[in-house]
């Protein structure tokens, strides 16, 4: 092959790749056996190594990036990431929806969605390329960890967007992820990580992006903060969005035309949330329109136009076991 046929071959196996990549991680449907992945896979890097020159950032094999850092570079949010307020009742909620559907004008709806327990994380892009990777950190500054969210499979190295978006989601440790490094942990006789939001945190927080890429992280993204090209009226219309140009959304997200759909969905999710193979601490209610988001602002930390309703700790079982040793 002359060097175009052997650029344009390495072109059609990242997007092939990338392809696969997606099926599998995104929408949880692998379309070829990983037998077919791998070969691609091999193929690909033996000539990006012979080739350096045709290598593109957003092949699958510059997931797992370079060297270890020494530390994290802070970065300033250009639209801050602020926190949720809290509802711990029915009636906290009743209140909640009472107080926005007052404070716009026309009908109100809300939409309802599972609250992830991760870590926040900011994705931004320009023009079409992952460029940065951040926590919330304090809301305004964060810590900028992008060559650890390389390494998340779920989370597009490219998509077909031009100009600046930015989405932010929620990083995750799936159960099964957890269990297994909990696992592996104890056998080296390591502190066992707590629970998965901790274990994902602690990740994430790895200066090397190697030992990020073992712990199989995940994320769900559930909003925009910059974005461009945009010309969404709504949030249920920025999912929608979001999980067309590639990004992993929870389908579990409801447009609720009233309060009473809403305490529905929540006791839904309050008596199913164990069959879930990710933790939830919550559900978050989000009034939909986006106007009416303007209308109604924010505090100084929170949305008036969000909530985030937790669900009541699980009283922890005490096992005669356990009282014996705390004698
Ligand atoms: N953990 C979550 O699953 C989750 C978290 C947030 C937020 O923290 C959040 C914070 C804001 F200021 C505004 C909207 C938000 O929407 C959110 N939506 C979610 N689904």
């Amino acid at each position: 092959m002359n060097k175009q046929e052997i650029k344009d071959r390495m072109d059609s196996l990242v997007e092939i790749l990338n392809q696969y990549g997606y099926s599998y991680y995104v929408l949880d449907n692998p379309t070829v056996p990983d037998s077919e992945y791998d070969k691609k896979s091999r193929e690909l890097e033996k000539l990006e190594k012979e080739y350096p020159e045709f290598a593109r950032e957003d092949s699958p094999t510059q997931r797992i990036g370079g060297e270890p850092l020494d530390a994290f570079q802070k970065v300033t949010h250009e639209t801050p990431m602020m926190s949720l307020g809290n509802a711990f009742n029915e009636q906290d909620l009743r209140d909640f929806a009472r107080r926005a559907a007052e404070g716009v004008s026309g009908d109100i709806t809300f939409v309802c969605e599972l609250k992830i327990d991760g870590l926040a994380i900011s994705l931004k892009y320009r023009d079409g390329r992952f460029v940065l990777g951040s926590t919330r950190g304090d809301g305004r500054v964060g810590e900028d960890i992008t060559s650890n969210l390389r390494t998340i499979r779920s989370i597009p190295l490219s998509i077909k967007e031009a100009g600046t978006l930015e989405v932010r989601g929620e990083a995750f440790m799936p159960h099964k992820s957890f269990l297994a490094l909990n696992k592996e942990r104890e056998e080296k006789e390591e502190e066992p990580f707590a629970n998965p939001r901790n274990a994902a945190a602690g990740s994430l927080r790895q200066l090397d992006p190697k030992i990020a890429a073992k712990r199989n992280l995940d994320i769900f993204l559930y909003g925009v903060g910059e974005w461009e090209n945009s010309n969404i009226t709504s949030h249920s219309e920025s999912l929608d969005a979001l999980h067309d140009l590639g990004f992993k959304t929870n389908k579990e997200w409801k447009r609720c035309k009233s309060i009473e759909e809403v305490l529905e969905y929540v006791a839904y999710w309050t008596e199913h949330r164990k069959d879930l193979n990710y933790e939830i601490d919550g559900i978050v209610v989000k009034v939909d329109s986006l106007d009416h988001q303007d209308e109604l602002g924010f505090t100084a930390k929170s949305p008036r136009w969000a909530i985030a309703y937790k669900f009541p700790a699980e009283e922890v079982v005490t096992t005669l076991k356990d009282i014996e040793l705390s004698v």
